[in-house]
Order: C-alpha cells, then sequence, then structure tokens
C-alpha cells in the first residue's frame, strides 16, 4: 500500500544524539520503560544519516559536539523534506536566553536545559510524541482517498512532481498508467451507486496487490480513473505491470452484465513512459498516460495501450 501503514498503531521511535556516552546511558536507562523504541547517536553527523534512514518520530537532540553541533543539525534536519517534520527536542548544559530562543527559532518544538528532572522530561516527550501522533494521521488522511484508502489526486499530484524531480537529477525513466472502469456509468445504472462504490474498492484493492515496490504508487484520480505512478520503470516493464493490473481486475470477475465486454467488470489502461528533459513536464507525461487511454477505449476497451515514448 503506498500510504504510510495506520500511523497510531505503531510504537513511536525516538532518536538520541549526544557525543558523551554517559549521557547517553542515563537517558536509555530512564526511557527504555516507556512504550519507545531507542536509537542512539554519537554525533550530528551520524544523527542526520539515521534521522534520514529510520524516520524517528522525535529527536533529542545535544547542542555541543564536535563536528557539527546541535543546532547545525537540526538547521539541516529542518532543511531536507525527509527530515523537516521530526519534532527535535533540545537537550543541553547551555541553558542562555539567546541560545533558547536559536534552537525554537530553528524550528526545535522544546528546548531543555539541564540538569532537568526525568519525570518532565518524560512528560514532554509524551506529549510531543502524542502531538506527532495526531499530525501523522492527519497527514495520512489528507492523503487518502476515502472510499479506495488508496492514494488521492493530491498525493498523486505532490508524489508526481518529486519523482519527476528525482528522474530528472538521475535520468532515470518514469512511467504513469492511468486507468479507467468501463462503461461505469452502465454499472451504476444497472446495480445502484452504492454497489458502484463497493466495486471501486474491490478493484483498488485488486490493483494494490500488483504493486510491490515501494516508490510505486496508486492513487485514486477521480470518479472511476486511477493512476499509477512507476519510477525508475522503462516503457516495457510499465507495459508489463500494466498487464498485470488489467488482470487483476479481470479475475475479480464482478459481474458487470450491461457491459458489452465479457459480462464483468473491465479496466482500460493506457501507458506512458518519459526521461524527463528540457522540454517537457510531469504534467506532459499525465497528458501523454491521458491520450494512451483513449486510445485503448478507441480500440474497443478491456485492453492496454502503450504510448511511444515521450520526446525529449
Ligand atoms: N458509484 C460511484 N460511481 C462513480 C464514482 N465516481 C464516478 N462515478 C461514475 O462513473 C461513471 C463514469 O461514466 P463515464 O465517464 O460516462 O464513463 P463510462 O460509463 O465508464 O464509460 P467508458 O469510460 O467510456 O467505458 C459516471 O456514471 C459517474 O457517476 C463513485 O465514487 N462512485
Amino acid at each position: 500500500m503506498n500510504i504510510q501503514p495506520d500511523a497510531d498503531q505503531q510504537t513511536p521511535t525516538v532518536l538520541i544524539v549526544d557525543d558523551v556516552p554517559a549521557n547517553l546511558d542515563v537517558l536509555v536507562e530512564h526511557l527504555q520503560r516507556e512504550a519507545v523504541h531507542l536509537v542512539v547517536a554519537l554525533s550530528g553527523e551520524e544523527g542526520l544519516r539515521l534521522a534520514k534512514e529510520i524516520g524517528p518520530d522525535l529527536i533529542l537532540l545535544d547542542v555541543m559536539m564536535p563536528g557539527i553541533d546541535g543546532f547545525e543539525t537540526c538547521r539541516r534536519l529542518k532543511a531536507d523534506q525527509d527530515t523537516n517534520d521530526i519534532p527535535v527536542v533540545f537537550l543541553t548544559a547551555r541553558e542562555d536566553e539567546l541560545d533558547t530562543e536559536k534552537g525554537l527559532r530553528l524550528g526545535a518544538v522544546d528546548y531543555i536545559s539541564k540538569p532537568f528532572s526525568m519525570p518532565i522530561l518524560k512528560a514532554r516527550l509524551r506529549n510531543h510524541l502524542a502531538l506527532k501522533r495526531k499530525s501523522n494521521l492527519l497527514l495520512q488522511l489528507a492523503c487518502t482517498d476515502e472510499l479506495t484508502r488508496v492514494g488521492n489526486r493530491r498525493h498523486f499530484n505532490k508524489m508526481l512532481h518529486s519523482e519527476w524531480g528525482r528522474a530528472t537529477r538521475n535520468q532515470t525513466p518514469l512511467s504513469l498508467v492511468m486507468l479507467d472502469v468501463d462503461y461505469f456509468k452502465r454499472f451504476n445504472d444497472h446495480y445502484g451507486h452504492p454497489e458502484g462504490d463497493r466495486c471501486l474498492a474491490q478493484i483498488a484493492g485488486a490493483l494494490d496487490s500488483v504493486l510491490h515496490r515501494p516508490s510505486d504508487m496508486l492513487a485514486r484520480y477521480g470518479g472511476e480513473e486511477f493512476v499509477v505512478l512507476l519510477p525508475e520503470t522503462e516503457r516495457d516493464g510499465a507495459a508489463a505491470i500494466a498487464e498485470q493490473l488489467h488482470a487483476s481486475v479481470f479475475n475479480l470477475a464482478l459481474p458487470h452484465q450491461s457491459a458489452g465486454t465479457e459480462g464483468r467488470v473491465t479496466i482500460s489502461l493506457g501507458v506512458a513512459t518519459a526521461v524527463p528533459a528540457a522540454l517537457n513536464t510531469p504534467e506532459d507525461l499525465l497528458a501523454w498516460a491521458d491520450n494512451a487511454l483513449y486510445q485503448a477505449k478507441a480500440q474497443g476497451r478491456n485492453q492496454v495501450f502503450v504510448a511511444a515514448e515521450m520526446d525529449q
């Protein structure tokens, strides 16, 4: 599935960054009884690497460290879109007002000076983790299509632009599959709108089961139209996935008496691939996939149409 699993069901992970092992020992000893996973880093550099790798729910960050200090570590965390929504709590021996202000201005949610009370530290962490859980949940809701539980159009557009950027930097192919349920108006007319809704949810589940790479994403583009984003996927690979998507819905064998296509629910699919170049945009790729879908419909529906690769 494309969206992060239930944001409120996971044990939160706290990353502690401090260059003094004795400080880490004290924190680990007290915090390990909390319902959290603890991960430690001995420098700002290691903290940044781990933050990107594991995406912790909160970072406890020392200020004074050799190499990049806590302030610079925080600045880099906030500048990187992979880590900028992780709450940072400074935990430091530096307690002057200017430093506290600097830490908070850099985007930290809290600044705790040593010596500190362990029960108060724990209470603050619990509060920050509860807020993070809520913001994860909101993010998940904002990205999810309510009916089908797959990504929604807004999420797809965001991912399309970010994958287009990645494909441009790496000069790798990006493929899109646009697909649409055949004669769905007749389905609704014949079986009723609630049954139509159930049908769309089942189709989404079947489509989703075809995708295995974490970077592949399925979204409901609107109505009875879905879209699949396939990063680093050549035209042939995308065509093969499209055939599997087609078969997954065909094999559901959902009855559709008035379809005119096999008496069951079928889909038409358009495939487009591009290696981003100066002359084209993600919107061009979308239009190209949409055009391929139109061709699949025009050629009789219930099939895949693969467009020629977009001009560079
Ligand atoms: N049940 C249900 N129907 C929807 C939903 N969104 C769109 N539809 C219906 O999907 C139908 C799409 O109809 P058309 O665009 O004419 O296409 P079609 O009947 O599938 O015909 P072709 O695409 O040409 O094969 C319309 O009747 C919409 O009301 C939804 O969320 N639930």
